[in-house]
């Protein structure tokens, strides 16, 4: 028993529901025209291969021609006569050479016109047939009396919707698109004029210099560069071209595919690697299968080998671009920065690609990771900016190499640079242990700022700050405050809990004390700087609390750090007071 099928369904299905232009007709006929005289070359025939489009205007006819192997009866019976035969299958050394393999292309003819006539005489025997197919799947053959030469015209007539697609420019238009770069010469007629659709070579068989001209005519934009792509297993050579515009990653992407030097698609998006979203490719593939609409690819275990392989030439190209045009580089890198660096957070080729060129700021000045990583093999790296303000000064004068990670994607970036640069020692920066890097006191000089320590921990404790004291640069500094976001967290419910009302203050309460350990910013002493010194050395109690409450309210101001409303009363009393003893001192001495 077989299925009843419904071939005027499997018709429309086919030709109205697989294509998604009516044009893709041109397409299949050019590719059965290039096919048979693949066939034909194949018997050993030598013979001047052509292809011919001929339009006849006053009944909207379309003829099509090719000097190839034409069919016998007996072929036509079985390949055209039979949905889903071809002969390019059965042989796999065949469908090598084919561009098609489904025996369903000449359907899609179906879509723009009511009836298939096609006339052909076999490049093996001598009689010249006829074939009149139409869509509900019925047929006649038969003999013509007067011979034609070898090979076959299909003969179209448009139905009356898409009589623009049998138009002069149209079918110029759709035979270039398809054709462009097809071997066989093929011509375009209409009444007296001539004219050959494909000259060109091809981009991926130009120079250099001929292929940025190409791309720059058919885009519009001249491309940054131009790099070669080969896959020996996938049969793929092409180019790809790097655009001079930043894209956005969301963007789909557009690579110029040929199958067999027929284009198969002008917007696929998978072919290269997502990661090179900033070059277009336009490629062609003798290996790689098409799905039956022909405007993708299958994507089996070799598609994914050759993307991956393209990927590796468009890196390669891009190493040695970095070494042997820097400044073209930089410009790639300058055009497509955002997304460069979005993209290397997320993909690790990427990522190792790029990184040493990025660019990122210090506490030496904005660098690229590869200065960065000359200079230091030790680097810190701040997670906000915040912090990084709060040290970056002081980071310089002690020689150390503090990155800014608080910009959008810098902290994913600098943290995993020891992946790909093996040398360097990244550490994330706690920054209220920064200054337990700067040189501690001796034995003897701890013991003598004791009592000033544990003063200025009594005086700041309310403040959450706590003290030390450490040798460090400059000496002009005369203290160094870090805090962080947990600490301004806890110093800010503190306050609201005074403010606040009960049910809010239970919740601050609960947080702060139960659910953290109460954290402490630090204020650390710089035993370089001569005021501190004279600070400590002063036996003058009061003295000391005066210039601790000022070290402590100005190294905020200077870090640009909130000051609350205790902090704001601290600062005032206690310059009041520093100008009263001055006054005081003056006075007495006036006296
Ligand atoms: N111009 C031609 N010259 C010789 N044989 C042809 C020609 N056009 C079609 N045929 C025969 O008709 C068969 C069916 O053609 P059709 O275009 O439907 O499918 P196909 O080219 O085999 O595969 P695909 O569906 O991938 O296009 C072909 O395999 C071929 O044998």
């Amino acid at each position: 028993m077989n299925f009843q099928v419904n071939l005027q369904g499997v018709i429309d299905l086919l030709s109205n529901h697989l294509y998604s232009d009516p044009g893709v007709f041109i397409r299949e006929l050019l590719q059965n025209g290039v096919d048979a005289i693949t066939a034909r070359k194949r018997l050993g025939h030598s013979f001047e291969e052509k292809v011919k489009a001929e339009i006849f205007p006053s009944s909207h006819t379309l003829s099509f021609q090719d000097n190839g192997c034409g069919l016998t009866e007996s072929g036509i019976e079985q390949f055209l006569a039979r949905i889903g035969s071809t002969t390019k299958k059965d042989n796999l050394d065949a469908s090598d050479d084919f561009i098609g393999q489904f025996g369903v292309g000449l359907l899609s003819c179906f879509v723009v016109s009511d009836e298939i006539v096609l006339i052909t005489r076999s490049a093996l025997e001598g009689d010249s047939l006829e074939w009149r197919g139409k869509p509900d799947g019925t047929y006649q053959i038969k003999k013509l009396k007067k011979d034609v030469s070898v090979g076959t015209t299909v003969y179209l007539k448009a139905k009356p919707e898409y009589e623009e697609y049998f138009e002069f420019y149209r079918v110029r238009e759709l035979l270039q698109k398809f054709g462009e770069f097809l071997a066989a010469p093929i011509y375009l007629i209409e009444e007296k004029y001539e004219q050959r659709i494909n000259e060109s070579l091809p981009p991926w068989r130009m120079d250099k210099e001929a292929a940025m001209t190409y791309v720059e005519d058919a885009t519009y934009n001249k491309p940054l560069d131009i790099i070669p792509l080969r896959s020996i297993l996938g049969g793929v050579e092409g180019v790809a071209h790097i655009l001079p515009f930043a894209v956005s990653l969301q963007d789909e992407k557009k690579h110029k595919v040929y199958l067999k030097n027929m284009l198969l698609s002008d917007k696929m998006n998978n072919i290269l690697p997502p990661w090179a979203f900033f070059v277009n490719g336009i490629l062609n593939t003798d290996s790689l299968r098409p799905t039956a609409s022909r405007e993708a690819f299958q994507e089996n275990d070799l598609f994914f080998t050759v993307r991956d392989e393209l990927g590796e030439c468009i890196k390669s190209h891009l190493i040695g671009l970095a070494e042997q045009n820097p400044e073209l580089f930089k410009r790639i890198i300058l055009v497509h920065y955002a997304s460069i660096k979005a993209m290397a957070v997320e993909d690790e080729e990427l990522y190792a690609l790029f990184i040493r060129h990025l660019n990122f700021e210090t506490s030496y000045g904005t660098m690229d990771m590869a200065a960065i990583t000359s200079l230091h093999s030790s680097i810190l790296l701040t997670p906000t900016l915040d912090e990084f303000r709060q040290i970056s000064r002081v980071a310089k004068s002690q020689e150390l190499m503090v990155i800014n990670g608080g910009y959008v994607h810098d902290f994913e970036l600098v943290r995993k640079v020891a992946s790909v640069m093996e040398h360097v020692k990244l550490t994330v920066l706690d920054i209220l242990e920064f200054s337990n890097r700067f040189e501690p006191l001796g034995r003897e000089e701890q013991m003598d700022v004791q009592p000033f320590l544990e003063l200025s921990d009594r005086l700041l404790m309310k403040y959450q700050c706590q003290s030390l004291i450490r040798w460090f640069e400059p000496a002009d500094l005369p203290v160094l405050y870090n805090t962080n976001q947990e600490v301004n967290f806890f110093k800010l419910a503190e306050e609201s809990e005074k403010e606040a009302n009960a049910l809010f203050t239970d919740i601050v309460h609960v947080i702060r004390t139960e659910l953290y350990e109460k954290p402490y910013a630090r204020l650390c002493y710089n035993y370089n700087n001569q005021i501190v010194r004279k600070a400590i050395a002063s036996n003058d109690i009061r003295i000391q609390q005066v210039c601790i409450e000022l070290f402590y309210t100005q190294s905020l101001l200077m870090g640009n750090h909130p000051l609350g409303p205790e902090e704001l009363r601290l600062m005032n009393d206690s310059l009041l007071e520093f100008m009263n003893m001055g006054l005081d001192r003056a006075n007495g001495a006036d006296l």
